[in-house]
């Protein structure tokens, strides 16, 4: 499993190193842009056929105008190329990934969003496991449940939900998860690494990810464009901004901001 995961992650990590190689030793590609396909990541954008897709809509046909992109039938999509590969993994290595998501507090949202993180890896057939803190928890309870599913090999991917409550140091526990299970993104050397040309991060942020996933299954081609984003929060508009970069001509921010492209 792990020799598994480290040849996946090498795949990933070569297929994105190269691309930004690309980038920064031709300038002209830096206007041109690769496709998105061929930048960093997993599963999927390296490995995804688009003939395999008729697009929702050719935006290209159609322009100016507004589409709305069907995300539940993609996630299903999604869904069922994890589940097989889940079930592929089991039958042949015997065993399956493990995420592990601590939770602190009873904050409404973030039930919400675990309840469906968690759903979404039974449907997978992904393993997973949970630490419920109180809201008045210590830093140092929140650092234990850290650092016991560190130390729990069938524990390949650990989140914590966030916002955290006020009284903890989000910084110092987000520094604190192991660089190799930080599914999130959120360590502060993954999220630096995809900010810095000639550096991997091992993961992406998801909702990021999930965003471009659902331009490209959309069949909406991204290189070249101009791209804006509004917000630049640490989750979900600085990161977007970033793999825009790799593909769109221009990503900007918008903060607080009505904004005509
Ligand atoms: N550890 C993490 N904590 C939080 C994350 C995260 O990615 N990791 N993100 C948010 C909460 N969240 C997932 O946990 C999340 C919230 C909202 C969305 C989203 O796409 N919202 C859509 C609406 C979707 C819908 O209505 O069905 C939107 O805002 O347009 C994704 C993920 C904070 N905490």
């Amino acid at each position: 499993m792990t020799l598994l995961y480290k040849s996946l992650s090498r795949r990933v990590l070569l297929t994105y190193a190269a691309m930004k190689r690309r980038i920064t030793t031709d300038a002209h590609q830096i206007l041109v842009s690769p496709p998105l396909k061929s930048i960093d990541f997993p599963d999927i954008w390296t490995s995804f056929s688009f003939s395999d897709y008729s697009p929702i809509t050719t935006l290209y046909d159609t322009p100016q105008t507004a589409t709305v992109i069907d995300g539940r039938a993609i996630a299903e999509e999604i869904t069922s190329g994890i589940t097989s590969e889940v079930r592929r993994m089991k039958n042949s290595i015997g065993n399956v990934p493990g995420l592990a998501v601590i939770m602190v507090g009873q904050g409404r949202d973030s039930q919400t969003y675990v309840r469906k993180k968690l759903g979404a890896c039974e449907e997978a057939g992904i393993q997973s496991k949970i630490s419920t803190l109180p809201d008045n928890c210590t830093e140092d309870q929140v650092l234990n449940a850290l650092s016991c599913f560190h130390e729990d090999p069938s524990i390949h991917g650990i989140l914590v939900q966030l916002p955290l409550p006020q009284h903890l140091d989000e910084g110092k526990i987000l520094n604190s998860v192991q660089l190799e299970k930080d599914v999130d993104g959120f360590h502060p050397i993954n999220m630096g690494n995809l900010a810095m040309w000639g550096r991997e991060p091992l993961f992406l942020p998801c909702t990021p990810k999930g965003c471009i996933e659902l331009l490209i299954r959309s069949g909406v081609e991204i290189s070249g464009k101009k791209a804006v984003v509004i917000g630049r929060s640490n989750i979900v508009g600085l990161p977007t901004s970033l793999l825009l970069q790799f593909s769109a001509e221009a990503p900007c921010y918008c903060q607080r901001c009505a904004c005509i492209y």
